[in-house]
């Protein structure tokens, strides 16, 4: 039986990718932080009875601010692959919060890298990382664009990802790029824009809001759907040696046009219930992210199948049915 690590088990990525892993019959560990209230909703459906023998998910409190830790938990599971998902991976806030994103986005990394070489152990390892990378660089982008960080996000993240590629080259370890754009569905995390949109659609169409508030709508994005993407991340630990590859949809949607797809979709007009609020804009913008990922679909076989407009329908008919819960 296989094993692997996840840091983020508890976010969207994390959630999906233990259920892939699980079907393919691994034995599943989990990085979860501790905290005084829960934060394990989103694997809580596969994790029932820690005391059921057949159970293959294994949660270990651990920080990505705590090397010790991190390297005991590296000895103990001796993993056969870590998927390295864990960050401050939220972009607005990066600006507020550098030095904590800095030091879990970028040092987290590197932590969890020397863990790995401390260790000495065979493992194939994935690192998360991101378009965001890309910054200001012109679409369309790929594995060989320069890459142009606009955030103390994008740039934590680029520390991860020359980490990744040193311990592949330095040390010989099998580490992996996966350099995703943006990816989504109903586990998306309430406060990024495609979920604030889709949740507040829904909400106005029953009444229960009037006003969504949103900063710049011209940004473009490359929205896929995150449960392929992790399918590609688990392809790409399956190739014959470590590389980078670049995941995407190829398909350029503003934030506006986003709001049209969720509003149309629950027959309200956008115009009458979006407002502008200036505190949701960032300091420097990253204009347009659009990804060329012919890379995978050659090496890997993978390409998006679920295109943006299809996905804002997903994301708006999951709101529809969670907000009806418990109604009367
Ligand atoms: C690949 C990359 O993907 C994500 O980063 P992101 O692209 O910044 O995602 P987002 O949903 O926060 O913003 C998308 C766009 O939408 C604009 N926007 C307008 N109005 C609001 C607004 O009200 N809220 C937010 N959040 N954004 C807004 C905002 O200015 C930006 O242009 C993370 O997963 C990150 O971890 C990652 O790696």
């Amino acid at each position: 039986m296989k094993r692997a690590i996840i840091t983020g088990i508890t976010g969207q990525d994390g959630s999906y990718l233990t259920e892939l892993l699980l079907a393919k019959g691994y034995e599943v560990h989990g990085i979860i932080r501790r905290s005084s209230t829960f934060n394990t909703g989103r694997i809580e459906h596969l994790y029932q009875d820690p005391h059921d023998p057949e159970q293959r998910l294994v949660l270990h409190y651990g920080d990505l601010t705590d090397s010790s830790r991190l390297v005991t938990l590296i000895e103990k599971v001796r993993p056969d692959e870590v998927y390295h998902l864990a960050a401050q991976s939220h972009v607005r806030v990066s600006f507020d919060e550098p030095e904590f994103t800095g030091n879990t986005t970028g040092l987290g990394t590197a932590r969890l890298l020397e863990a790995i070489r401390m260790v000495g152990i065979d493992t194939r390892y994935y690192q998360a990382s991101s378009s965001e990378m890309f910054g200001a660089t012109p679409p369309p982008q790929s594995e060989v664009t320069p890459f142009y960080p606009r955030s103390p996000y994008g740039a934590a993240k680029l520390y991860g990802y020359w980490m990744a590629r040193n311990y592949r080259e330095a040390h010989g370890l099998f580490a992996v790029n996966g350099i995703l754009f943006n990816h989504e569905s109903p586990r998306r995390g309430e406060t990024f824009v495609t979920r604030k949109i889709a949740r507040a659609a829904a909400r106005i169409a029953q009444g229960k809001e009037e006003f969504v508030y949103l900063g710049n709508l011209d940004a473009v994005r490359d929205w896929g759907y995150a449960p392929e993407y992790v399918e590609g991340m688990w392809r790409m630990l399956q190739a014959d040696q470590g590389d980078d590859y670049v995941l995407a949809t190829g398909t350029a949607t503003t934030v506006r046009q986003w709001v049209q797809y969720c509003f149309e979709h629950v027959g309200a007009d956008w115009e009458r219930h979006v407002r502008f609020d200036e505190g949701y804009l960032r300091p420097t913008e990253v204009d347009s992210l659009i990804g060329d990922s012919s890379k995978a679909e050659k090496t890997l076989g993978w390409t998006a199948q679920t295109m943006p407009e299809q996905l804002a329908h997903i994301m708006v008919d999951a709101e529809l049915a969670e907000t009806r819960i418990g109604e009367p």
